[in-house]
């Protein structure tokens, strides 16, 4: 029986076309971020990020990364303005890292890889659920953030202390309150390009938005997250890890920074 896709050297990244398709489309990612290269455009918005903590409602490790989701039953937690038109829903938040700090990110900015990235998915309304709009070329809004090493991030200590309780595939718990603004940088100038998922099956209806200034997480704090498992309870042991895409081909695809 085929093995699902994952991060291994037998159904990792470079084997993903074998069973989707999209992996070589013309709209991939993630990408290299050249900031030289990016073209300024001033009629880009400021992001406009309203969440509301009373719409968290769980977290759990999927066996690829560990998820936060949201209840996505109003507009309560949603990104509008920015690079898109109408309102995007708040459905869940994830993470990309490395085995070791030198690595870890999706998009890299001028080849330099950060230790991990962050992912706020967020589904365009005007469909009438995430999986409708994940087809879509516009279904899409995904803020990334950076994080670098550096002091601990308090505020990441809250969704770390939750990782004893999902340390195996498929574990999940209540996570109550939380608000994700407090992942976010103090800037907000982002880079902005039409993208894909970056985990199979690879969707070309993503709108990347990501954010030049990173956020903070001390070694110790990314050790944690190097903690949880790939495998399931009763499974060999795999440590979740390395659990990104590396940069795909730009294929042409304009960068626009909202910055100077
Ligand atoms: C919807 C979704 C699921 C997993 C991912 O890594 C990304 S980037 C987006
Ligand atoms: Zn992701």
């Amino acid at each position: 029986m085929s093995h699902g896709w994952g991060y291994g050297a037998n159904n990792g990244p470079d084997k993903w076309c074998d069973n989707f398709p999209n992996a070589n489309g013309p709209r991939q990612s993630p990408i290299d971020i050249v900031p030289g290269d990016a073209s300024f455009d001033g009629g880009l918005k400021p992001l406009k990020l309203k969440y509301d903590p009373s719409t968290c409602l769980e977290i759990l490790n999927n066996g690829h990364s560990f998820q936060v989701t949201f209840v996505d039953d109003t507009n309560s937690s949603t990104l509008t303005d920015g690079p898109i038109s109408g309102i995007y829903r708040l459905k869940q938040f994830h993470f990309h890292w490395g085995a070791s700090d030198d690595k870890g990110s999706e998009h890299t900015v001028a080849g330099k890889k950060y230790p991990a990235e962050l992912h706020l998915v967020h589904w365009n309304t005007k469909y009438p659920s995430f999986g409708e709009a994940a087809s879509q070329p516009d279904g899409l809004a995904v803020v990334g953030v950076f994080l670098k090493i550096g002091d601990e991030n308090a505020k990441l200590q809250k969704v770390i202390d939750a990782f004893d309780s999902i340390r195996a595939k498929g574990k999940q718990t209540s996570f109550a309150n939380f608000d994700p603004a407090t992942l976010l940088p103090g800037c907000l100038d982002y880079w902005t390009y039409d993208g894909s998922l970056t985990t199979p099956p690879l969707l070309e209806s993503v709108t990347w938005i990501v954010c030049k200034e990173p956020i903070s997480v001390s070694s110790a704090q990314m050790a944690k997250f190097r903690s949880l498992l790939f495998s399931a309870d009763g499974e060999p042991e795999c440590c979740m890890v390395d659990n990104y895409r590396p940069p795909q081909a730009l294929k042409g695809r304009a960068v626009r920074a909202s910055f100077k």
